[in-house]
């Protein structure tokens, strides 16, 4: 059986406090960091002011490296509820949009499509032939 993921509300996680879980929010993931407060490279207070929050934005500003996101799988205590996700890729914190399929392209690209050329060679045949012929 697949292990037990722990879920959190939003709601769950803003009512943190720094003293007893300093718990936040990452690609959707819940962190407690109450034992690597005084040991973060970037300080205790970064990580205090984050307490509570989706520090994402935060997280992937600051460009973490490889060995810092290895370093933080060891205080993940469990994940969002699925109502409270944001829409991820989870590797980065960038937002995936995918565009809706639609037909404009087609239309406004009749001028550099195969059709143009031969109706303009039609019309240029049809004048010759009314001109000449
Ligand atoms: C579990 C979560 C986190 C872990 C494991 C972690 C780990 C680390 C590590 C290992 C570094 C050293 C540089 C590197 O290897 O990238 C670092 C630097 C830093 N971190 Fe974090 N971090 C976490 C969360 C955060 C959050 C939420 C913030 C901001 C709100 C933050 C802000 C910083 C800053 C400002 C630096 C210093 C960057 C510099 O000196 O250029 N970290 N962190």
């Amino acid at each position: 059986m697949a292990a037990e993921v722990k879920k959190f509300t939003r709601k769950e996680i803003a009512a943190s406090d720094a003293k007893t879980a300093a718990r936040f929010i990452i690609n959707n993931h819940v962190y407690d960091v109450s034992q690597f407060l005084d040991e973060h490279p970037g300080g205790h207070e970064v990580l205090v002011n984050a307490v509570g929050k989706d520090a994402t934005e935060d997280f992937d500003d600051i460009g973490h490296s490889i060995d810092a996101k290895e370093l933080m799988k060891k205080y993940r205590i469990g994940e969002l509820v699925d109502e409270d996700k944001t829409n991820t890729n989870n590797s980065g914190g960038n937002v995936k949009w995918t565009t809706p399929s639609n037909n404009t392209e087609e239309e406004t690209s009749f001028i550099s499509s195969w059709k143009f050329p031969v109706v303009l060679g039609i019309l240029a045949t049809v004048l010759y032939t009314y001109l000449f012929g």
